[in-house]
C-alpha cells in the first residue's frame, strides 16, 4: 500500500487536534509529532502533544518547515514523519495553512488534506475558552494575521483539499467517514 500523510488543516479552534485524535482511535492513524516554543496547555504533555521547545532547542533543530503562529515558533521535521511511517502505511499531521502548502509542494500525492471549517467563526473563541487557553492568549491569537489567513482555503491546497464542516461533531465524523472510506480504497486500488 501507497504511503498517504494526511494533513489536518484550517483555523484555530475548528477541531484539528480534535480530528486528528478521531483517526487514531477509529482507523489507527498514528500523529507525526511537531515541535513547538508555545508553553504547554493544562494536560498536555511533552512527547505526546508536541515536543516542547525552548526559542534556543527549537533553532538548534532541522526542519522540513518552520512558521511563526500568533508569537511562538512551529515547525516540522522528515525525521518524525519517516518514523511514523515506519509504523503505519497512513499517518496524519496537524498544520496551519502555511504548512500544509509546503507538504503540498514539498510531497505531492503522498498528502491528502482536510481543510477544517466552521459557519461562524465567531464561536471559535468559546471553544478556545472552553479548551482552557488563557483569554490574553486567546486575543492575541484571534487578531493575528495567522488566524485570518487559515479562515480562506489557499488557492494552492483547493485541488487536493476535501472540507470537513465541523459545526456539529457527529456530521464531521460522518464526513471523515466517507474521506477514509475513499482514501482506503484508492490506496488498495491505485490508478
Ligand atoms: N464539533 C465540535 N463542537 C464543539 N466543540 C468542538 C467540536 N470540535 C472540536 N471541539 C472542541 O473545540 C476545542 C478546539 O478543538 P481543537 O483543539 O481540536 O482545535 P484545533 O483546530 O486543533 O485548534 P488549534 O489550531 O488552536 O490547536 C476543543 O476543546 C474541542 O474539544
Ligand atoms: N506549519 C506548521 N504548523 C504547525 C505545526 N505544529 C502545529 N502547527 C499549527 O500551529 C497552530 C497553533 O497550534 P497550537 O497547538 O498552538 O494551537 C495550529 O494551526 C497548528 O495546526 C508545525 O510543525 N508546522
Amino acid at each position: 500500500m501507497q504511503h498517504k500523510l494526511i494533513v489536518i488543516t484550517g483555523a484555530t479552534g475548528t477541531g484539528k487536534t480534535t480530528v486528528s485524535s478521531y483517526l487514531k482511535r477509529h482507523y489507527g492513524v498514528n500523529r507525526v509529532m511537531t515541535h513547538t516554543t508555545r508553553p504547554q496547555r493544562p494536560g498536555e504533555i511533552d512527547g505526546v502533544d508536541y515536543y516542547f521547545e525552548t526559542p534556543a532547542s527549537f533553532a538548534a533543530k532541522h526542519y522540513i518547515e518552520h512558521v511563526t503562529y500568533a508569537g511562538y515558533e512551529y515547525g516540522s521535521s522528515f525525521e518524525s514523519l519517516n518514523q511514523a511511517w515506519a509504523q503505519a502505511d497512513f499517518v496524519s499531521i496537524v498544520l496551519d495553512t502555511k504548512g500544509a502548502l509546503t507538504y503540498a509542494r514539498q510531497l505531492g500525492d503522498k498528502i491528502a488534506v482536510l481543510y477544517l471549517t466552521i459557519e461562524d467563526p465567531s464561536i471559535l473563541r468559546q471553544r478556545l475558552l472552553d479548551r482552557g487557553d488563557p483569554q490574553a492568549m486567546i486575543e492575541k491569537r484571534l487578531a493575528s494575521p495567522e488566524y485570518k489567513r487559515d479562515l480562506r482555503l489557499p488557492a494552492g491546497l483547493a485541488a487536493v483539499a476535501t472540507e470537513i464542516k465541523n459545526d456539529d461533531w457527529a456530521l464531521a465524523c460522518r464526513q471523515i467517514d466517507v474521506f477514509m472510506a475513499q482514501l482506503i480504497d484508492t490506496a488498495v486500488t491505485p490508478g
